[in-house]
């Protein structure tokens, strides 16, 4: 009998073939109280040497075949195994309470992971499951189990799965494994990620997986809608292969756009960029046919970590990505930590208020030592490609000219030092603040381009919270008054002659392309696996005819009206 598991949409496209169920070992331990704890914590010693041999093993495999940043969150893993603060509690509890070490590592692993998840930050949550993962390799070792390997995996399979780790998921060959599905899990978490960089079509948080479908059995994975169809009847499966066939075709004819030129039907030419958080990430942009670099966050720099990387990291990370970009337009933005975006070692105050607090440049202006290492790493790496540079968060002029002060401080003090320094940097801001895109005409004066952040424009403008599910009926991209303030930023960059861009998630949006193509929007940039649809729907639209709709767009009255306006005749 054919049957339904509704789940989380998490990589797109269709997977058919038999279940493999991946079950972990019961790694269930008891409390024993023990009478040679010295003893016990070696035993524990040597589990943790063979965790980190197990990890080491599985990095490089990572690193070989996948990328770095997938070989990063072993990093991550041995981060945590030898961190003294989780170690430490351990090897106390282990000898002041003469407790077997697997009592001891499960009771103070609970403690931080219940710790990290209560955290109201994806960042934190994301270190809990690494210390859950950590703790369950070092509690195999104690138990003498052995955690099973996908990797072992020779046959055309679907995992089924309660959730995969992020070293399960690593281990996953795409020749082998046609999808997975997972009873838990959200679109953000690793093995979600991982899915999609690994084009794995993937359903989780499916709930009821594991309890439904049996080793061996058919199943269908729609990773585009979130569907998983276990013992399809004959139809259902035709079907399915069908639509298998038509996203396969469908991703076979983006793919002759890699090398395309970005034109509308009338032939005017946009650029397409992509946004980063890592150089590891720059290999996609480049396979999905990105002309640019519109976004790199360089705060991943510094996160997941427990100091400042220094400033030859830094340059290190810079020289790397404007290295492989090879002379292609790359926009590094300067440090935008604070709202969500936290760093433990920086010991900021609480505030209550983050998103309207000190973040971004406003916190770089403020600790004016951390702001100038990054700008001479990026000084410094200027000279290996086409750099341009951004500050976050710009609400004043004031801030602007401060900001770019600093620069040109730090850019003379170089240079008098005899180190060679670009003199084509460009210097722009990104505009996600509506004060900014309000005074936009001021500001062209004296950037060299401007970058849309509509993530924040959207959350600002409207005063709804851009994580808050509830007030998603106000956080509308198509809301005329954002609309507006786009028109006007995009306006004043031409009036001056400068680039206007967006990095928000809105310039990847399907929908709103034909509105920013028609207000002349000259840089889109995009995860990179948006950049082909986005090329492929531009080259079907005319610019011309775009443009002469937006004056009725800009008068209707919400965001419905524009949504439904471009729908019928966009
Ligand atoms: C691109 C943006 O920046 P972030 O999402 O990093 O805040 C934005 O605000 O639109
Ligand atoms: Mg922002």
């Amino acid at each position: 009998m054919e049957q339904r598991i509704k789940g989380i949409a998490a990589s797109g496209g269709i997977a058919i073939a038999k279940a493999f169920r991946l079950e972990h070992p019961d790694l269930q331990t008891e409390k024993v109280t023990v009478s040679d704890a010295e003893a016990e914590s070696a035993r524990l010693d040597r589990a943790i040497a063979a965790s980190r041999e197990e990890l080491q093993t599985i990095r490089k495999h990572a690193s070989e075949q996948l990328s770095e940043s997938e070989a990063d969150i072993f990093s991550a893993h041995l981060l945590v195994l030898d961190d003294p603060e989780l170690i430490g509690p351990v090897k106390d509890m282990i000898r002041s309470e003469q407790v077997n070490a697997e009592h001891a590592l499960n009771e103070t692993a609970d403690g931080f992971v219940a710790l990290f998840e209560s955290m109201d930050n994806e960042y934190m949550k994301e270190r809990a499951a690494d210390v859950r993962d950590v703790t369950k390799r070092i509690l195999a070792h104690l138990l003498g189990v052995t955690l099973q390997s996908p990797a072992m995996i020779r046959e055309q399979t679907v995992i089924i799965a309660e959730d995969l780790t992020p070293s399960d998921t690593v281990q996953l060959n795409p020749e082998y494994i046609q999808g997975f599905v997972t009873d838990i899990g959200g679109r953000t978490s690793h093995s979600a990620i991982l899915a999609r960089t690994l084009e794995i079509p993937a359903v989780v948080g499916s709930r009821s997986a594991m309890a439904q479908v049996e080793n061996g059995a058919t199943v269908i994975v729609d990773g585009t809608a979130g569907e998983v169809i276990v013992s399809p009847s004959h139809a259902t499966l035709e079907a399915y292969e069908e639509k298998r066939r038509l996203y396969a075709e469908e991703r076979e004819q983006l793919t002759q756009l890699v090398h395309e030129q970005t034109r509308s039907k009338d032939g005017h030419q946009v650029e397409l960029a992509g946004n980063i958080g890592s150089p590891a990430d720059v290999a996609k942009v480049l396979e999905n046919g990105g002309e640019g670099i519109g976004l790199f966050r360089t705060e991943f720099l510094y996160m997941g970590r427990d100091q400042f990387p220094t400033e030859d990291e830094q340059f290190e990370a810079y020289k790397s990505v404007l290295e492989q970009m090879g002379g292609r337009p790359t926009i590094v933005r300067t440090l935008d930590i604070g709202g969500d975006k936290e760093l433990p070692y920086l010991n900021l105050p609480e505030e209550a208020n983050p998103f309207l607090g000190i973040r971004a440049i406003r916190l770089c202006l403020a600790e004016e030592d951390m702001f100038r290492v990054q700008l001479r790493a990026l000084l410094r790496a200027s000279v290996h490609g086409h750099l341009k540079i951004m500050f976050p968060m710009i609400a004043t002029l004031d801030e602007f000219r401060r900001a770019k002060a600093v620069f040109l401080d730090e850019k003379e003090k170089l240079e008098q030092s005899g180190v060679p320094v670009s003199d084509k940097i460009e210097l722009g801001m990104m505009v996600e603040i509506p004060s900014a895109a309000l005074m936009a005409d001021q500001f062209a004066k004296e950037v060299d381009f401007f970058s849309i952040g509509t993530n924040d424009l959207i959350q600002y403008t409207m005063a709804a919270d851009r994580m808050n599910e509830q007030l998603s009926y106000l956080y509308q991209p198509f809301s005329p008054a954002v609309l507006r303030l786009i028109k006007m930023v995009i306006d004043a960059a031409h009036r001056e002659g400068k680039h206007a861009g967006m990095c928000g998630e809105m310039a990847g949006d399907e929908a709103a392309i034909p509105v920013l193509l028609g207000m002349g929007l000259d840089e889109f940039s995009m995860s990179a696996s948006s950049i082909l649809k986005a090329r492929a729907k531009i080259a079907g639209l005319s610019k011309a005819e775009m443009e002469a709709k937006i004056d009725h767009v800009l008068s209707l009255s919400s965001g419905e009206e524009v949504r439904s306006y471009i729908e019928q005749s966009l």
